[in-house]
């Protein structure tokens, strides 16, 4: 159900909004609600959201929730909205500040991954290169990077990002959460606690620094942040929302400032993998060997030939390794898929608390 507020001048539904306004360059708009939080739109599809002086923030959270930051992934973005109508509503009260993020509305509305470059490839100042210059797509990133940074620097306490994304392929494993990769760190275990919460149950770990939204948050702002795989990408009104229920009960719990429900099964434990090699693209006869519909999480034996090119044959190492995100169609360069393993437990480098 579409529910409209009257905010900013307008009857106001954010999505609608972020997506009637999609590309333009609207100045910042700032309304009070009646129990004194602020709500402040940055952009189109940006709102800052900031709890009233005195107002108990409980677990100490500041928060940045993305959606859309591929625009065909709508069910993140649908869910992320009803959030934002519950709170405009005033159904309950937010405790922490909050930055809400559509991130790429030009490609929702075109109902695609992207319109000219993949956004999700830009952050940590990959926007300046060249071969962007003058591309929405690096504008945007450019401008998130410096909204995320006004956000962590008004709230300088522990700061979470969670990345809302759903996978082009099958998955074996429905709901999964990469952790970028930042040198000698951890994941907490009440960062562990929420994505089980949230019904995530398997965990990657990135093995290299990137230029995905998280990656960037992470490094540059030091945020606790996920990339987080919710299900399929469907088109908007497509979506069977009670799957993303997980996701979108324990977003409204932190939101709220409520305590941490305690681990239950089936979602008491994270499977834990880590990424061992990244397939790039590197168009020097490019061979991809994995065929096209593959599942996410679909495993190979030792020995496998995964890709090759002219210098390089990649075959599975001693262990058996799985594919995730298998995509030939990708510029030179940019990724083809993730070859991950199952993690043993005991090593710390790069662990899980
Ligand atoms: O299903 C796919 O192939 C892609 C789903 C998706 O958009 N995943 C993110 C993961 C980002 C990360 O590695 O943290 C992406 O590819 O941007
Ligand atoms: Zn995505």
């Amino acid at each position: 159900m579409q529910v409209r507020y009257d905010l900013f001048g307008t009857s106001f539904d954010w999505l609608s909004h972020t997506l009637d306004n999609a590309g333009l360059d609207l100045p910042e708009a700032q309304t009070h609600l009646p129990d004194g939080t602020g709500i402040c739109r940055k952009a189109v599809g940006v709102l800052d959201i900031v709890p009233p002086a005195g107002r108990d923030n409980p677990n100490n959270d500041a928060i940045i929730v993305s959606a859309g930051v591929h625009g065909n992934e709508t069910a993140p973005i649908e869910v992320l909205n009803g959030l934002v109508s519950e709170l405009l509503a005033g159904e309950w009260q937010a405790a922490c500040p909050l930055l809400l993020i559509l991130g790429n509305p030009p490609a929702m509305v075109a109902g695609e991954r992207f319109t000219e470059v993949n956004l999700n490839r830009l952050f940590s100042g990959a926007h300046g290169r060249d071969e962007y210059d003058g591309l929405a797509e690096a504008a945007r990133a450019r401008f998130l990077e410096e909204v995320c940074g006004q956000f962590a620097a008004a709230n300088p306490g522990p700061l979470s990002h969670y990345d809302l994304h759903t996978a082009i392929r099958p998955s074996h494993r429905e709901r999964f959460a990469l952790y970028p990769f930042v040198a000698g760190r951890q994941v907490p275990a009440e960062q562990c606690d929420f994505l089980l919460e949230a019904e995530v149950d398997t965990l990657l770990l990135q093995h290299k620094f990137g230029t995905t939204f998280s990656s960037f948050s992470s490094s540059s702002l030091n945020a606790e942040s996920f990339t987080v795989e919710l299900g399929k990408v469907r088109p908007f009104g497509q979506n069977d929302l009670t799957r993303f229920a997980g996701i979108r009960n324990a977003l409204q719990r932190r939101f709220r400032g409520r305590r941490a429900p305690a681990r239950k099964p089936p979602f008491d434990q994270l499977t834990v993998f880590e990424v061992v090699h990244e397939i790039l693209n590197t168009g020097k006869d490019f061979r991809f060997h994995i065929p096209d519909d593959v599942a996410n999480f679909t495993e190979y034996r030792p020995g496998t030939v995964i890709w090759e090119d002219e210098d390089t044959c990649y075959r599975v190492g001693s262990a058996p390794e799985a594919i995730v995100f298998p995509n030939r169609d990708v510029p030179v360069g940019q990724r083809v898929g993730l070859m991950i393993r199952a993690k043993k437990l005991g090593s710390d480098e790069n662990g899980v608390r």
